[in-house]
């Protein structure tokens, strides 16, 4: 199965978070689960991504949100119209980040992010995000989500 992001062109493929073109990047990449309906990616964040000795920084845990739910978009609204990704690149992003942090995220384990979308509206996702070190769930996000259009930014 291929990432969502590698679907991306290279001119939406520059992203800090997921852009498979950006060298200093995190690279994250998101899989979507048609028959559950969700989407999961994972990451190990490093010893630099600490916030205090042992636990890892808040900001970090938001950009693994915020790319996560971007790609939890495309797939959700490709997955709602039917449409192939492959041929159809959809490129959303964020009009809003909310993160919870429930408990510290300790810094070691790998992490692994769920998401789902709660409402696919015209060119909005609204997307639901949890993080888990382990079985512990450590941060709750949400995200709304705006499917970008042609000469989107000019
Ligand atoms: C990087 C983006 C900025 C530069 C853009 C330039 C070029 C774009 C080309 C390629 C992009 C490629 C890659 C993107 C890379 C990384 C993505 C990763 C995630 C990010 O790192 S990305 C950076 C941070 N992100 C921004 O830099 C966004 C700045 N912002 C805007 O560009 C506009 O603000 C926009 C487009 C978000 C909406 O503007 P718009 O005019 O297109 O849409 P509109 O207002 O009609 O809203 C439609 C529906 O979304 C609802 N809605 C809107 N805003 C809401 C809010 N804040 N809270 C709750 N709901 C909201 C409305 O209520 C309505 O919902 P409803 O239909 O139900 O009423």
């Amino acid at each position: 199965m291929k990432a969502i992001q590698l679907h991306y062109p290279p001119e939406w493929a520059h992203c800090y978070g997921c852009g498979y073109l950006n060298p200093m990047g995190l690279h994250l990449q998101t899989y979507w689960n048609r028959e559950r309906k969700e989407s999961r990616t994972a990451f190990t964040p490093s010893p630099h991504h600490t916030a205090i000795p042992g636990f890892v920084y808040g900001g970090l845990l938001a950009s693994l949100v915020d790319c996560h739910a971007t790609a939890t978009a495309a797939a959700a609204k490709a997955d709602a119209e039917g449409l192939d990704l492959e041929k159809t690149p959809l490129r959303f992003v964020t009009a809003s980040l909310k993160v919870d942090y429930l408990k510290p995220t300790p810094l070691g384990p790998e992490l692994v992010l769920v998401g789902r979308a709660r409402e696919v509206k015209g060119r909005k996702v609204v997307v639901e995000a949890e993080v888990y070190a382990g079985e512990a769930l450590t941060v709750r996000g949400e995200a709304v989500l705006v499917q970008i259009t042609e000469g989107f930014g000019g």
